[in-house]
């Protein structure tokens, strides 16, 4: 018998019990009742997601996971494709916004490098689960073959393994990619049934005739693709290495009881394409900030998402996930020590 791949592996549901012990200790602080806003929600998912009468965001895992596309080839990106592999060496050294944000919340960070076509300067410290030199260029051929998407899939299961095995409060999945707006632009088209006008937007900061160029390569591969919403045939065809992995390590998580704060644009494709895949992942999935990239906005409407943060970030690496933490923090801690009416001995209202 083949082993069941690992997007397959059950998903729990989030403990009703904790939920509603989380909801009615809400309502006793000392507070008038929903005063902190969506704070109280977020701590309240977050106790029935990690199963807890005290929820917590102290131990974080993030993942950055690096790939490249060969769709660079129809200059899609304001940067060059190398890119890619230098930034994976600037996230190991610590000079990147995410490994700036890691050391500030005193997270895990691992970075994962799933196939470059210039590789890093040096590859100390990198997670290599290289697949391949890049995907295939999207426009052309499929990006990828079903035995790469499998392999794609299983290394993000593996870093929700890790992130498990420190005992993660909650995952961030990253992810570094020149061109991968591009793919993420092509996969929520086809997973949405949209036109690339829709989704496409300036990435890494193309000018106006930039993006109707990002579009036209857009339309080109949506057209060889088809109409086919299978969410594994549109990762194969449309997707890239990251994102990809992305998806299994988001449905690895949430199948190891760790809760995902999602980060932009990209990480909220493989976000979507995971839920498609499994639909019980989407409990599990909390938005941590509304990115700059304009096609975001459909993906969270299509998800039912409504994130904590709006800064115009548009950076990718998981940093608009990292920035959320400290109000998921805030959250918490107020959930956990503030003091109850009876305790306090302060009135309730009539
Ligand atoms: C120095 C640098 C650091 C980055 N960190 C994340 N991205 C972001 O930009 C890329 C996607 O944009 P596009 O599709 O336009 O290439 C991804 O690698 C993404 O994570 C970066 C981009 C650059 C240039
Ligand atoms: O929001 C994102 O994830 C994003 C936006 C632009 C470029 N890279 C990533």
């Amino acid at each position: 018998m083949p082993q069941p791949s690992p997007w397959q592996t059950a998903i729990p549901s989030p403990s009703q019990t904790h939920r509603e012990t989380a909801l009615s200790r809400q309502g006793q602080l000392t507070k008038p009742a929903g005063s902190l806003g969506r704070l109280e929600a977020l701590a309240v998912d977050l106790a029935a997601l990690q199963n807890t009468d005290t929820p917590g965001a102290d131990r974080i895992s993030i993942a950055v996971f690096a790939a490249d596309h060969g769709v660079c080839v129809e200059e899609v990106s304001a940067f060059p494709q190398a890119v890619t592999g230098q930034m994976i060496a600037n996230f190991v050294a610590g000079g990147a916004a995410i490994s700036v944000m890691a050391r500030h919340l005193q997270a895990r960070l691992e970075v994962i490098n799933l196939g470059t076509a210039t590789p890093p300067p040096t590859s100390d410290g990198v997670v290599d689960e290289a697949i391949a030199a890049g995907t295939a260029n999207l426009a052309r051929q499929a990006a990828m073959s079903t035995a790469q998407l499998e392999q794609a899939l299983a290394a993000g299961d593996r870093a929700a393994q890790r992130a498990a095995d420190q005992q993660a409060q909650l995952f961030i999945g990253g992810e570094m990619g020149i061109g991968n707006t591009t793919s993420a632009s092509a996969v929520a088209c086809a997973l949405l049934a949209e036109p690339a006008l829709a989704l496409a937007g300036p990435g890494t900061g193309l000018d106006a005739e930039g993006v109707s160029h990002k579009v036209t390569v857009i339309e080109r591969a949506l057209a060889r693709h088809g109409d086919n919403r299978e969410p594994l045939v549109v990762l194969a065809s449309l997707g890239g290495f990251e994102i990809a992995a992305l998806a299994g390590a988001l449905i690895g998580s949430a199948a190891r009881g760790i809760p995902v704060l999602v980060d932009g644009f990209i990480v909220t494709v493989a976000a979507l394409a995971a839920v498609r895949l499994r639909p019980d992942l989407r409990d599990w999935l909390l938005f941590a900030h509304h990115s700059r990239e304009p096609g975001h906005t459909r993906l969270l409407e299509a998800l039912n998402a409504e994130p904590v943060l709006n800064l115009s970030m548009r950076l990718g690496e998981g940093s608009g996930a990292a920035v959320a933490v400290p109000v998921i923090r805030s959250a918490c801690a107020l959930h956990n020590g503030m003091a109850t009416f009876a305790d306090a001995g302060v009135n309730n209202a009539e």
